[in-house]
């Protein structure tokens, strides 16, 4: 599933009236898409349309067409001007006998439904003077709202808070980078033509039906040397510090996401809670003959994490660098190794590597990620909501996850995921997107069950559970209608 730009999905649309397809269908298919999400979610509480004049107002109108046939009772204010398909709705829904009402004088009490088909993919700027004043009051509603395609506004502020979304044809970028505004997130088929979809440039919306096919498979006759082993190396002792925690949990989420065997290199005296790995205690970073497919380098390092990462580097096997890891000289090395490395930095690790605020990475996460995977040459995790993996041109976005996980470790659990599926054998883009999906998924059904107040290591007890909702293809954080 590829992640469409609003720009992108208005030249789809371009595509398929230029072939010929009529584009009243996709329009109808969008309204009648709407109301069924409107009953499904508010039954037959009685609806206020808002409708803009281009053609997202054009989806409200065949939406508040379906309802009016469905017995919703409804008002629909209108903005003028409409012409095309919108012109169309509009006149349909009239020779029903509905009166649209002037947009000017919307207006809605306790009790109703917001429906905002204001504006969608067509917005060119944000919205000032009296749709601006339209939009803060929607919000100040206090009532449920419905959004066609994108809460209006989007990407821009003013924009309207939405308690569910029903995207058309495909997730646009808005929709993932803005995921709080959007609300409970629904996918609509209209029937836009496949090939019109299948756009290899574009990013991936990492999902089950992609992922679940890269699972490594576990045969009868596996034993714990034959399905990866994973060493980590990291923590720190001095300066009266000790960062012990960060290596045991990445540990676990190797163990978690299906290691045979982890090997842990740790600063010697560092406390050591009962665990199924093989302790390596050493007086300073240094690799020990291990034998291993995969590291994980670099968590609870602190001034270590430089030296751990060189010491790594001698083994020449695929690597997950890691928070204290994650330095330019170090990297730059990885890369002349041609070492197979994925970084994982959050948004201040990747601000400091590309030498930008960490709020300008946030702010565009999917061209920061694109950037480190550049000027590094090797893959790229940018941790956040929503996580990006980047290597080469290639960009998947992740859905899963959710703020329950913004909690110390979570970080360092998804590195040891990440390499234990580097020593499975997967390609370094492939470990990433399906390791980052998966700690995303076991921290959604955490959320779900238990909510705020996580530990790290529950996050790599859940992984297992999330491979297995993978495995039967469920997963995926928004509903297909
Ligand atoms: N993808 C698909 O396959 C399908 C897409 N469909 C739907 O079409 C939607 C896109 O429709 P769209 O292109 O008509 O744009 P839309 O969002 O209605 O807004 C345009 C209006 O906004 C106005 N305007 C712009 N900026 C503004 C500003 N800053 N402040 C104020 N006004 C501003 C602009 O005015 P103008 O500049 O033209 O004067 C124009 O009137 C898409 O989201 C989906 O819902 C489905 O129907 C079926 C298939
Ligand atoms: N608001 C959020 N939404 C989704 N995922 C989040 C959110 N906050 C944190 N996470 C996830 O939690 C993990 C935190 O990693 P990191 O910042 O490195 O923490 P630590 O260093 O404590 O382990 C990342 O996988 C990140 O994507
Ligand atoms: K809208």
């Amino acid at each position: 599933m590829r992640l469409f730009t609003p720009e992108a999905m208005r030249e789809a649309d371009g595509k398929a009236a230029a072939m010929g397809y009529p584009t009243l269908l996709l329009m109808e298919w969008a309204g009648m898409k709407a109301a069924r999400v409107y009953r499904r979610l508010f039954g037959k509480a009685p609806a206020v349309v808002l409708a803009g004049k281009g053609n997202n107002g054009g989806d409200g109108l065949a939406l508040a067409r379906h309802l009016l046939l469905g017995g919703v009772p409804l008002r629909v204010y209108a903005a003028s001007g409409q012409g095309g398909d919108a012109l169309q709705m509009r006149q349909a829904l009239e020779a029903l006998g509905l009166p649209l009402l002037p947009l000017e004088e919307a207006s809605w009490r306790e009790g109703e439904v917001l429906v905002d088909a204001l504006f969608g993919t067509g917005l060119k700027g944000p919205l000032e003077g009296f749709y601006a004043g339209l939009v803060d009051r929607v919000n100040a509603s206090s009532l449920p709202i419905l959004a066609l395609d994108l809460p209006s506004g989007l990407p821009f502020s003013p924009h309207v808070q939405a308690t569910a979304t029903l995207a058309f044809a495909a997730l646009k970028t808005p929709h993932l980078l803005y995921r709080e505004a959007c609300g409970k997130l629904f996918l609509a088929e209209i029937g836009l033509p496949q090939a019109l979809l299948e756009r290899e440039d574009l990013p991936e919306v990492a999902t089950p039906q992609a992922l679940r096919p890269l699972l490594p498979k576990r045969p009868l006759t596996a034993h714990k040397g034959s399905v990866g082993r994973v060493g980590v190396l990291g923590g720190y002792r001095g300066d009266g510090l000790r960062y012990a925690g960060a290596p045991l949990l990445a540990a676990l989420g190797a163990y978690r996401m299906g290691a045979g065997l982890v090997h842990l290199v740790l600063p010697e005296g560092t406390p050591l809670e009962p665990l199924e790995a093989v302790f390596h205690p050493v007086p300073a970073p240094a690799l020990p003959p291990v034998k291993v497919e995969a590291l994980a380098v670099g968590m609870g390092g602190g001034p270590w994490g430089k030296a751990w990462a060189l010491e790594a580097l001698k083994a020449g096997l695929p690597t997950v660098l890691d928070a204290d890891a994650l330095h330019l000289e170090v990297v730059a090395l990885y890369r002349q190794a041609g070492v197979k490395a994925v970084l994982t930095p959050h948004a201040g690790e990747a601000g400091r590597l590309l030498g930008a605020p960490p709020e300008a990475v946030a702010q565009d996460p999917l061209a920061a990620a694109r950037a480190l995977a550049e000027t590094t040459g090797l893959t790229v995790v940018l941790k956040g909501n929503p996580t990006v993996v980047a290597e080469g041109g290639r960009l998947s976005v992740n859905p899963t996850g959710n703020p329950v996980l913004a909690t110390g470790g979570t970080g360092d659990v998804l590195a040891g995921a990440i390499a234990a599926l580097l020593a499975a054998g997967l390609p370094p883009f492939d470990a990433a997107r399906l390791a980052v999906y998966l700690h995303g998924l076991a921290g959604d059904l955490l959320a779900e069950e238990r909510g705020v107040g996580l530990l790290a290591r529950e996050v790599a007890e859940a992984l297992p559970r999330a491979r297995r909702a993978l495995e039967k293809g469920l997963g995926l954080p928004f509903a297909l209608v």
